[in-house]
């Protein structure tokens, strides 16, 4: 029997700790961040109501301040390479918005470098798919205004990362697909905050040597609607296809829509993008580093399906490297490409000269 047995249900495990901090955040109510004898209200402005927000600044007695990202205050002006905190003293949930999130904001004259358990709370923000502008104010251990808010040490956010690793297969079965013909749809369940994840996999791929496989990140507005503005859908179907070819393989599609910043996110960065900016300037801007992709999920996934070797289809060099971390052996990699289109040869070049991804735009403006 384990210890959790003998225990029963008295106590909730790191990674459920995080789960429910998560749900809170998403739900718009603070959370309670403890390192030590500090305690950190924190609270997400992506998900907070005004009303929140008005309730959080007058529970504190408006000493409260927001987290910026490394990444927002270098937009807005100030290269530090670190986050930073701004007091919010006498400032409402609009101006509070402006200075988070829009392009037009001032450069905050006053500010004080984040501590800590601040830059922390931005990593939980992400978890929860939500931007990391945080709202966030000292309190004492005692106060009982914060007493119906979930509490999580920062010790819980750490040892909770081996369930990144974690997944079990729910069930496999028989999905008959238009251009690839027989495959399955393997279901996997697990993770930190994530939702079910699925493996295609194309006819019968011999595991005993590398499989070809491709390593797809959702993309809702490529994938399924067919967006000019990415070549995610093209990838998607090509790659399948590409797969059939080879004798058959795996596609694992995974929950990291906007390379892991959520949808919110993305779409908040394609109004920025048609104002001018690049994905990766529009992404910081909301505070987003230029990928927040992680692959433990896909080398979680490739082992269940007893995969230890991959030949794969890819452009981009970090879905490799995160493949090998996970100790899957990447024996050779082939492209998978898409059609340039007006709408996505900026992003086509952004992706190519800014995120070092493998290829040639003018080649492939040349082959349309
Ligand atoms: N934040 C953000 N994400 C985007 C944007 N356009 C596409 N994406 C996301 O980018 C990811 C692209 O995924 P993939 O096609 O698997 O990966 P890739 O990095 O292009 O690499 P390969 O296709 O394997 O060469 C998906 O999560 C999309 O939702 C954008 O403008 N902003
Ligand atoms: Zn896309």
């Amino acid at each position: 029997m384990t210890q959790a047995d003998v225990l029963g249900f008295q106590t909730a495990s790191p990674a459920v700790t995080v789960e429910r901090a998560v749900a809170e955040l998403r739900f718009g109510r603070p959370v309670v961040l403890k390192d030590g004898a500090s305690n950190l209200a924190v609270l997400a402005l992506d998900s907070a109501s005004p009303d929140v927000f008005n309730r959080f600044a007058a529970t504190v007695n408006d000493r409260h301040s927001l987290l910026l990202t490394a990444e927002r205050s270098e937009s807005l002006g100030l290269h530090l390479s670190r986050d930073i905190a701004v007091s919010l003293s006498g400032m409402d949930f609009d101006a509070t918005s402006r200075l988070a999130y829009a392009l037009e904001a001032k450069t905050p004259s006053e500010w004080q470098q984040a501590s800590p358990l601040m830059s922390l709370s931005a990593t939980l923000a992400r978890t929860a798919l939500l931007l990391p502008a945080m709202v966030c104010a000292d309190i004492e251990e005692d106060d009982a205004r914060f007493a119906g808010c979930h509490r999580i040490d920062r010790s819980d956010l750490f040892e909770s990362a081996d369930m990144r690793q974690k997944f079990e297969m729910v069930v496999k079965t028989r999905v008959p697909l238009k251009d690839v013909g027989d495959a399955e749809f393997a279901v996997f369940r697990g993770g930190l905050a994530q939702k079910d994840q699925v493996a295609i996999i194309v006819g019968k791929p011999d595991v005993s040597g590398p499989v070809p496989v491709r390593i797809h990140s959702s993309c809702i507005t490529g994938d399924l609607f067919g967006s000019l503005k990415c070549d995610c859908g093209d990838q998607l179907r090509n790659g399948l296809v590409q797969l059939k070819e080879a004798g058959g393989g795996v596609l694992v599609y995974l929950d990291q829509e906007g390379r892991g910043t959520g949808i919110g996110a993305k779409m908040r960065a394609y109004g920025y993008q048609h104002k001018g900016l690049d994905t990766i300037d529009a992404d910081a801007q909301l505070g987003l580093g230029s990928d927040h992709r992680r692959y433990e999920a896909a080398s979680t996934i490739l082992n269940l399906l007893n995969i230890e070797g991959v030949v794969l289809y890819t452009n981009n060099p970090s879905k490799i490297e995160g493949l090998r971390a996970g100790e899957i052996k990447v024996d050779a990699r082939v492209p998978v490409t898409g059609s340039v289109t007006a709408e996505n040869a900026n992003y086509l070049r952004t992706k190519a000269e800014r995120a070092g991804h493998i290829f040639d735009l003018k080649s492939l403006i040349a082959a349309e």
